[in-house]
């Protein structure tokens, strides 16, 4: 179908008014709108009043003021207000799609909008150096098992750089979403197969207990090892464990040398023992032959003179068959009494070994307990508690200012300062009583047995303790304190409440000035 050849506004006006007249309608403006937008190809049946009255009703049922606007809207169309209805849609737009200052083609840039521009390629600049960094040295880094997304890495970070127009910087984008795929089933991957060796590690270990005597050496390292690896994993627990059971394995190999000293010395003791044995019986066996030997001589004489000398060696025989005897006996005595000490000391190095093995709950630093030994207490002290109703209290000891003391005189004096705390609270405390390290600073005490009242005495005592043993770096007296927190156990109170209301009130002893106890809530 061929199309109408285009008419300019006038010849449509013209024409319009010239229908009207042919079909004898009174030219009102809607008659002629009507005739105009028909003649212009316009004749849809929808009208623009009609749009806009159902965009101002479809508003109002929105809420908040989307919804008021509809109504403001609906207003200015009910009185044919288009100016106000102009004006409301002007605020709207301005209000919820802000002008971005485009400036028109071919026109001045305004000068504060140039200085934006100017920050803003800055800002682009900044930013594109920063990701091709990320993507060729960190991202690059973190893949060092996916040699081909290194690889890819690399590449986009340096086309990142020079890719100025549209095309290349869709290219880089393009690329990245591929690469971020990538990565994302590449983790998958690697999360699955750390739960696998995980779950073979547990299993493995598992095995190995299930074949270990009870409170052996050997066991109480698997508990460990498999405590650390069902709880979070992180970088530092994992540094820990490893340094404490490297020292345990490297102390329990010394012991387990000397071990195997003693016991090749207790085989060579055995050995002289069955030596002397063999050498008692061949001697007795001699004995016996001589005397065979004897006895045909005896049947064989044939005068008294010939027995006489028979007689002679038949002394002589038996003497060396006692002083044989006797030379076997002394040496088999001193071999059991050898074998003995052996085995004490044996006995002693193993008990070693068992000590050994409880280094594992025990810090380096300070010989307290640590955090794992610390729960393994509190959960014991919290099962007593409750099994005989006895009262149970803990503290939490916090050093003041112990990061000042570290940074005026060095990290080592601190060390010598933890270890210092530390041994002025064992030799205040009582047999009963334990401390441990939670963690840099801070350290919990354990008052089993002890009511709230005697509880703040003892950490009282120990405050007043360690002003009067006086801490001596170089020449320098240096004052030690601390604040502490004491909770006494409610009836049924878990251990997490129990350290977290020591806490608070631990912290309401530093707000309130350091150097003193407060009693939890
Ligand atoms: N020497 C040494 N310092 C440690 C150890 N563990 C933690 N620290 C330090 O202890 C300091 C604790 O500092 P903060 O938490 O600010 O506490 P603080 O200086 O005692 O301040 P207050 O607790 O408010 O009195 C930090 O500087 C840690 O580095 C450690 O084993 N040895």
């Amino acid at each position: 179908m061929s199309k109408k050849p285009a008419q300019s506004p006038v010849d449509i006006a013209r024409e319009a008014f010239q229908q009207l007249a042919t079909r004898r309608v009174a030219p009102t403006p809607e008659a002629y709108r009507e005739a105009y937008e028909e003649i212009a190809g316009n004749n849809s049946g929808v009208k623009p009043e009609t749009v806009l009255a159902a965009f101002a009703v479809h508003l109002t049922q929105q809420p908040g003021d989307i919804g008021k606007l509809g109504q403001r809207l609906s207003t200015s169309i009910d009185s044919s207000n288009w100016k106000e209805y102009s004006e409301e849609l002007d605020n709207f737009v301005e209000q919820y799609f802000p002008s971005r200052n485009l400036v028109p083609h071919g026109e001045l840039v305004p000068i504060d909008l140039e200085r934006q521009f100017i920050r803003d390629s800055k800002k682009e600049k900044m930013l594109r150096e920063v990701l091709a960094r990320v993507l060729i040295f960190n991202l690059a880094s973190l893949l060092q098992d996916a040699p081909d997304l290194v690889l890819e890495s690399k590449t986009i970070g340096n086309d990142l750089k020079t890719a100025f127009s549209e095309q290349a910087m869709n290219d880089v984008i393009g690329r990245i979403k591929q690469m971020s795929f990538q990565i994302e089933l590449k983790s998958e991957d690697i999360a699955q197969q750390q739960e696998l060796l995980m779950r073979l590690f547990q299993l493995l270990l598992e095995n190995i207990h299930g074949l270990l005597e009870k409170g052996s050496w050997l066991s109480s390292q698997i508990t460990a090892v498999q405590e650390l690896i069902t709880g979070p994993i992180s970088k530092t627990s994992l540094a820990d464990a490893t340094k404490t059971l490297k020292e345990v394995i490297y102390k329990q190999g010394l012991l387990k040398n000397t071990l195997s000293e003693e016991k090749v010395t207790a085989k060579n003791l055995m050995l002289t023992f069955v030596d002397r044995l063999s050498a008692m019986v061949s001697t007795t066996d001699n004995y016996h032959k001589t005397i065979t030997g004897f006895s045909q001589q005896i049947s064989q004489a044939s005068d008294i003179s010939d027995l006489n000398s028979v007689l002679t060696g038949i002394m002589n025989a038996t003497k060396d068959a006692q002083d044989e005897a006797l030379r076997s006996r002394d040496e088999m005595i001193n071999a059991r009494q050898e074998m003995q000490k052996a085995e004490a000391r044996i006995q002693a190095l193993e008990s070693q070994l068992v000590h050994m093995g409880e280094l594992v709950r025990e810090d380096q630093l300070t010989g307290s307990l640590n955090r794992r030994g610390m729960d393994e207490s509190l959960e014991r002290e919290v099962i007593n508690a409750e099994r005989r109703s006895t009262p149970l209290c803990i503290a939490l000891l916090d050093l003041d200012d112990f990061k000042r003391i570290n940074d005026t005189h060095g990290h080592a004096t601190g060390d010598e300062v933890l270890v210092h705390l530390v041994n002025v609270v064992k030799d205040t405390l009582r047999k009963l009583d334990v401390i441990a390290r939670f963690g840099g600073e801070e350290f919990l005490v354990l008052l089993p047995e002890t009511e709230p009242t005697e509880a703040m005495q003892i950490i009282t005592r120990v405050q007043r303790e360690l002003t009067k043993r006086i801490f001596m770096h170089n020449t320098q007296r240096l004052l030690i304190t601390f604040s502490a927190g004491v909770a006494y156990r409610a009836a049924g109170e878990g251990q997490a409440d129990l350290i977290k209301r020591a806490d608070v009130a631990l912290y309401k002893a530093k707000n309130a000035g350091k150097n003193r106890v407060v009693l939890a809530d």
